[in-house]
């Protein structure tokens, strides 16, 4: 089966653009939705993080505090890399899981950071979703409500547009409200089911 990593750096379009492959019976493979499954209350990741963190990051009904994590880490390299050590391999673990459980032509793995970690050797083709940094910003702020400083911090840590693009097979613009992704997904639909056919992807 064709694997296809769609990444984009936080706000860029991901999920929006994942939805409408999902819309055309494409299954899809969320790595942020694993990353929140993985340390569920109960979980050994969970556990691995109370002891290599404190008590601070763990919230009064025993899940994991997002808000104070998020805070911790984009603000301290060595912190985030201690939460991606016990995260990332889980995720990974689990990615290659589902895939294997599929029964389909292709499928779409979006991971934010696929550039950044070993997960590019996860999938066959990269299909990016960018825009400008301060289209991010907007979205995220309005969205998340976050500070633009923590935005600011969390695009700083990811890797920048250019290393993306670079990495890129396909390129989708996601840059204003009529960047006709309906259109853009479909013709891509068209071509991962074109490649698909092949051996040689
Ligand atoms: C820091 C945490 C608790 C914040 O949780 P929150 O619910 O606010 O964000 P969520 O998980 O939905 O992620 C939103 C976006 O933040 C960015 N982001 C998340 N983790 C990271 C990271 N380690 N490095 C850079 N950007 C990141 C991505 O663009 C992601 O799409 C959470 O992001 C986390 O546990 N991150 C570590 C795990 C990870 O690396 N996940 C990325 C997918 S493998
Ligand atoms: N073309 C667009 N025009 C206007 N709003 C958009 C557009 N694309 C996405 N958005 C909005 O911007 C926000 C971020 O989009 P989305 O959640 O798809 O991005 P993401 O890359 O998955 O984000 P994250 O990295 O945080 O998971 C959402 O509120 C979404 O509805």
């Amino acid at each position: 089966m064709l694997k296809i990593g769609l990444t984009g750096g936080i706000g860029s379009g991901k999920t929006t653009i994942a939805n409408l492959f999902a819309e055309l019976n494409v299954p899809v493979i969320d790595a942020d939705e694993i990353a929140r499954e993985v340390v569920a209350p109960g979980s050994q990741a969970l556990e691995q993080i109370r002891h290599a963190f404190s008590e601070r990051v763990i919230a009064d009904d025993g899940s994991l505090d997002r808000s104070a994590m998020r805070e911790l880490i984009f603000a301290d390299t060595e912190q985030k890399r201690k939460l991606e050590a016990i995260v990332h391999p889980k995720v990974r673990q689990s990615i290659l899981k589902r895939v294997a459980s599929l029964d389909a032509s292709y499928c779409i793995i979006c991971v934010p950071l696929l550039v950044e970690s070993s997960m590019a050797n996860l999938v066959d083709r990269v299909l990016v979703v960018d825009c400008p940094v301060e289209t991010q910003i907007e979205r995220v702020a309005k969205r998340d409500r976050l500070d633009e400083k923590i935005v600011r911090a969390i695009i700083d840590s990811q890797a920048t547009r250019e290393q993306r693009k670079a990495l890129a097979n396909d390129l989708i613009g996601n840059t204003s409200s009529d960047s006709m992704l309906a259109e853009q997904v479909k013709k891509l639909h068209n071509l991962y089911l074109y490649l698909s056919k092949r051996q040689d992807f």
